[in-house]
């Protein structure tokens, strides 16, 4: 492993002639394209293995991969199957690499979200990984890598890639690692590194009706139904799903949604409106499925959002039944399973969410719509001052929303762009009578 210490010293144009370069281009694989997130969410978009070699990379990436220390890129493609299966699968492993990336050398490596696409993109051609900073550039942090790829027995194994710097003309340089027959752990030859432009839309967005965004119960479904081996509270939700109507139809009474982020008074408002309207209430995960719920937090996105996802439907099921007899509220619905898991799949900040009228914002064609969704909103600080008050144990998200600012303008702009039914806002900052009398005055206006 010397001799890889020594090749970041070396001008790479020493061994990097024109004939081997030459060579090199015959066996080149497709250029790839990676979205980087930065500190403050920003995202630095950089191509490896383009007709680039000697043009800048983004600053922001050189900067990085310039600092002491050796980066590596770890990525492992979202579907490689196509399949709901091979989907779950893909999604399990790229969390388990997350928490062995947690462990022994690793845990000093400085970590970035990363995602690599093909030119154009498009459903299915996604990988998500990360891209590792060792700043002491050890050896054990490669050969902790190679061993960690080594315990990948199956498909999809991860890929690694280990980038370089040319010393001489700051060139930047990825080598990937690849498995020979019988001959262990190679480097192929290095492919430059060179700019790459924003892409117009975010490159996870058009795998979202697949992973998380589901436009209808059996794209969820299929999810769960590919768990049920490794997942047995799996086949019990499907169990519970499968009892409820298909098309699930509203009654003669208003149903009305009240949505928005954690201690925005969901509870508060959901609680007093059902008393003053002698609504029934209802809320979404629905209890029946509580007890699952912990189970699934703990899965990536595409499995977590299917549970959610398949609870909507179940609560849809409760709302026909409620709705044909007075009016329901209904305290979250499918605007947070969509709102969340958009904030969580797309990277960077607000303005790399989809654009507003995109198809991920549209009310699931075959889930019970409502009559009124409200969106409650309150200034961070309020917002802040009110999870403090409450004094409870925080959940993982909540502790992830208080820290993280730009996560939850996200979700909060999600749920503003939702369409067909869209979300009226309503400032939930005033003190809790007032909040009120606002939202029943918006329920007697739209409903009736
Ligand atoms: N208008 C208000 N003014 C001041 N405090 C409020 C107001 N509405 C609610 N609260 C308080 O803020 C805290 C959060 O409210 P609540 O539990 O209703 O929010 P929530 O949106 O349901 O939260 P979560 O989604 O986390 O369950 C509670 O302690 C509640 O008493
Ligand atoms: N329909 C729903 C409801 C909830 N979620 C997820 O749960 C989290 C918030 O739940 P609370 O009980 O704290 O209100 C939220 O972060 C969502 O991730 C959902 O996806 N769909």
């Amino acid at each position: 492993m010397v001799w890889a210490g020594r090749l970041r010293a070396l001008p790479l144009r020493i061994l990097w002639g024109p004939r081997l370069r030459a060579w090199a281009s015959t066996m080149a694989p497709p250029p790839r394209f990676f979205a980087l997130e930065l500190p403050g969410c920003t995202l630095a978009h950089f191509a490896v293995g383009t007709d680039a070699p000697g043009a800048p990379a983004d600053p922001r990436v050189a900067a990085l991969m310039a600092t002491p220390g050796r980066s590596y890129s770890l990525c492992v493609p979202v579907a490689p199957g196509g399949d709901p299966g091979a989907r779950v699968r893909a999604a399990r492993l790229h969390q388990r690499l997350l928490q062995q990336l947690d462990r022994g050398p690793l845990k000093r490596c400085q970590l970035h979200r990363l995602l690599c696409y093909p030119p154009g993109g498009g459903a299915g051609t996604l990988q998500q990984g990360v891209l590792l900073h060792d700043p002491s550039d050890s050896p054990d942090t490669r050969r902790a890598l190679l061993a960690l790829l080594d315990s990948y027995l199956e498909a999809p194994r991860p890929s690694l890639g280990e980038f370089l710097v040319d010393d001489a003309t700051r060139q930047l340089w990825q080598r990937r690692w690849e498995l020979l027959d019988g001959q262990g752990w190679r480097q192929v030859e290095p492919e430059p590194v060179g700019p790459a432009l924003e892409p117009d839309l975010h490159p996870a967005v058009p795998d979202l009706p697949s992973a998380g965004v589901f436009p209808h119960r059996e794209a969820a479904r299929a999810v769960l139904e590919a768990c049920t081996a490794v997942i047995p509270e799996a086949r019990a939700m499907l169990e519970l799903v499968d009892r409820c109507p298909t098309r699930a139809q509203k009654g003669k009474f208003p149903v009305i949604v009240i949505e928005g982020l954690d201690a925005t008074g969901k509870t508060t408002v959901t609680q007093a409106a059902s008393e003053s309207l002698k609504a029934v209430l209802l809320r979404s995960p629905p209890a029946c499925v509580s007890q699952w719920r912990e189970v699934f937090d703990d899965e990536p996105t595409i499995v977590r959002r299917a549970f959610y996802s398949l609870g909507n439907y179940i609560v849809a099921s409760e709302i026909a039944e409620a709705s044909a007899r007075c009016p329901v509220i209904v305290d979250r619905y499918w605007h947070s399973t969509a709102a969340y898991a958009i904030a969580t799949e797309v990277s960077g900040a607000v303005q790399h969410l989809p654009p507003a009228q995109h198809s991920v914002y549209q009310w699931p064609r075959d889930l019970l719509q409502p009559d009124l969704v409200l969106l409650l909103t309150v200034s961070p600080e309020e917002r802040l001052r009110r999870i403090r008050g409450r004094g409870l144990e925080k959940t993982r998200e909540e502790t992830e929303l208080e820290a993280n600012s730009i996560f939850r303008q996200k979700v909060e702009e999600c749920y503003r762009r939702m369409d067909n039914p869209g979300c009226r806002e309503v400032d939930a900052s005033p003190p809790r009578e007032e909040v009120l009398r606002t939202v029943l005055s918006l329920i007697r206006t739209s409903c009736g």
